[in-house]
C-alpha cells in the first residue's frame, strides 16, 4: 500500500529541502512516487486521450524529443500532488517575493491560485509528460506561460537511471548579475523529484539580496528511453 498523497509530501525532509532551495535554488526531494506509479505515468505517454497537445522539440529548436501537456480533467493523483506541494511551497514563494521586492500574495491553497491564473486568462493546464530517446536532449529554458508565474516547479524522473537509460542528466544554470553563469547537475533516482526556481530567485549578498536567473534543461540521453513528469503550478495562456 502506498500512503496518501498529503502525508507523502509531509514526510519529505523539508528542513533539508528548504535549506537546499535557499542556498542553490534547487533541491532533490527523495523518492516521492513508487516504481509502479512511475511505470503507469510513463505508459500514459502512449495514450493520447490524456493530453491536450503534443510538442516535438526539434520542430521549435527546443532540443530533441517530445512532450505532451495533460488535458483537463487531470489525473486525480496529479491534482493531489500538485496541491499538496503547492501548499508546502507557497510560504517559500512569498518569502522569495518579499526578498525580491515583489507582492508576497501567493494564497495558501492551490485552488485559489489557479482561480487567479484563470481570471488572468491563463486557463490551460501545464502538467506534462516528457519522453526522450537516445540522442535526445532539452535545451536550457524557462516554463513561464504567462504573466502569472509561481516561482517554483518540479520535475519527477520516471525511469531508472543507469538501467532504463544513461546520460539525460537534469541540469540547471544560474545567471548571476555581472558574473559568469554557474551550472548544477541534479542526479535523481526513479520516482524522485527536483524542485527548482522557474525564473528568478533571491540570493543573500553582503549588501542585501540580489536576483539570479535560473534555467533548466536535460543533457543528451546516451542510451535507452527517459520519461519525466513536469509539475508547474501556474496554468498557461
Ligand atoms: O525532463 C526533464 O528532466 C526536464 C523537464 C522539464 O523541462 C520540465 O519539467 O519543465
Ligand atoms: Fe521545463
Amino acid at each position: 500500500m502506498t500512503s496518501p498523497v498529503p502525508s507523502r509530501v509531509d514526510a519529505l525532509d523539508w528542513p533539508r529541502i528548504d535549506a537546499d532551495l535557499a542556498t542553490r535554488g534547487c533541491a532533490a526531494t527523495g523518492v516521492l512516487f513508487t516504481p509502479k506509479e512511475c511505470a503507469a505515468l510513463a505508459a500514459m505517454y502512449e495514450q493520447p486521450q490524456h493530453f491536450r497537445s503534443r510538442v516535438v522539440m526539434q520542430r521549435h529548436g527546443f532540443g530533441q524529443g517530445e512532450y505532451q501537456y495533460f488535458a483537463n480533467p487531470l489525473p486525480s493523483k496529479l491534482v493531489a500532488f500538485r496541491s499538496a506541494l503547492y501548499e508546502r511551497l507557497a510560504p517559500l514563494a512569498n518569502a522569495w517575493a518579499t526578498a525580491m521586492g515583489q507582492p508576497a500574495d501567493y494564497p495558501p491553497d492551490h485552488a485559489s491560485y489557479l482561480d487567479r491564473c484563470h481570471a488572468a486568462g491563463q486557463l490551460r493546464p501545464t502538467p506534462l509528460l516528457l519522453r526522450y530517446d537516445e540522442g535526445d536532449y532539452n535545451c536550457l529554458h524557462q516554463d513561464l506561460y504567462g504573466d502569472l508565474q509561481f516561482p517554483l516547479q518540479l520535475t519527477v524522473l520516471l525511469n531508472r537511471p543507469g538501467e532504463d537509460f544513461t546520460g539525460g542528466e537534469f541540469v540547471l544554470t544560474e545567471q548571476r548579475p555581472r558574473m559568469q553563469s554557474r551550472a548544477e547537475v541534479v542526479p535523481l533516482a526513479q520516482g524522485e523529484a527536483v524542485i527548482f526556481a522557474v525564473n528568478q530567485r533571491p540570493v543573500a549578498g553582503t549588501r542585501g539580496s540580489y536576483r539570479v536567473t535560473m534555467r533548466h534543461g536535460v543533457s543528451r540521453v546516451r542510451s535507452g528511453r527517459r520519461h519525466t513528469l513536469g509539475l508547474i503550478f501556474h496554468d498557461a495562456r
